[in-house]
């Protein structure tokens, strides 16, 4: 049988494509051009860091390919499959079983402890680790029981990432995850990214402001004005234990 027409003209191995990528805001005069034409290959399992200033168009682009935005025009294509072409059911699918998002704030539900904040994602994903399982991989496996408030800011984002991680993703989006933390506290955090995506493989996006923890990633993106002005590789990339800022 015929192979199925696509319009996929990226690179064959890339984990996303994107080609064009256009985001406006409103119309007419008073219209924001948040992204402007972004064109990109991004590998599997790399860690890849965001940087720009406020307003540059990296929260855009991280949920247009997150799926958590529509583009305005151009192409996203994730695995050869074109992202941008899908309906609302497929998209949720995509979302559900292939991408976790981790923010600045924890969006932790107060009521439930670690174990059952990390188990309100296990219970509907398709195959999941145990709450348990995830918060060891984080260096929680003793405050399994804890509220969140009985927790750290720290313990708090890393009980966020492995809410994010149980699911097993390919891809996880940060946006900005140290953002509200101390350097200390910040480089734990990423710490659990960085050995995530070791060993895991997990694919990562991390949005920072923090120029510095860009050493920690395998290629920096740079923003400016919803256009990407830099896109190179580090091939030293550094533990986050031997970041300073
Ligand atoms: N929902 C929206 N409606 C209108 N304009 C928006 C909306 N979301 C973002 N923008 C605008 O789009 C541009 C890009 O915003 P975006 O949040 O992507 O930037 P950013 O680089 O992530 O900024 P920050 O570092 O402050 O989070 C900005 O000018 C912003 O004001």
């Amino acid at each position: 049988m015929a192979e199925p027409e696509t319009s996929f003209s990226g690179q064959e191995d890339s984990l996303y494509s994107i080609r064009g990528l256009t985001k406006v805001y409103g119309e007419g005069p008073t219209a924001v051009h948040a992204l402007r034409g972004i064109d990109l290959d991004l590998p599997r399992s790399s860690m890849v860091v965001l940087l720009g200033a406020s307003g540059s168009g990296k929260s855009t682009f991280l949920n247009i390919v997150g799926g958590l935005d529509d583009a305005t025009d151009g192409q996203v294509f994730f695995e050869g499959r074109e992202l941008t072409a899908l309906g609302p059911s497929e998209l949720t699918e995509y979302r559900r079983n292939s991408v976790s998002f981790v923010f600045q704030f924890y969006n932790l539900v107060a009521s439930l402890t670690a174990r059952e904040n990390v188990a309100l994602i296990t219970e509907i994903a398709d195959d999941p680790m145990t709450p348990e399982e995830a918060l060891a991989l984080v260096g929680l496996e003793k405050r399994l029981d804890h509220f969140p408030s009985q927790l750290s800011g720290g313990e708090q984002q890393r009980v966020a990432i492995a809410r994010a991680v149980a699911k097993r993703p390919k891809v996880m989006f940060c946006d900005e995850p140290t953002g509200a933390l101390d350097s200390q506290t910040g480089v734990i955090v990423l710490d659990a990214l960085d050995q995530i995506n070791r060993e895991l493989g997990t694919t990562t996006l991390l949005i920072t402001h923090n120029v510095v923890i860009a050493e920690m990633a395998d290629r920096l993106l740079r923003f400016a004005d919803g256009a990407l002005v830099e896109d190179r590789n580090n091939p030293q990339r550094i533990a986050p234990s031997e970041l300073k800022w």
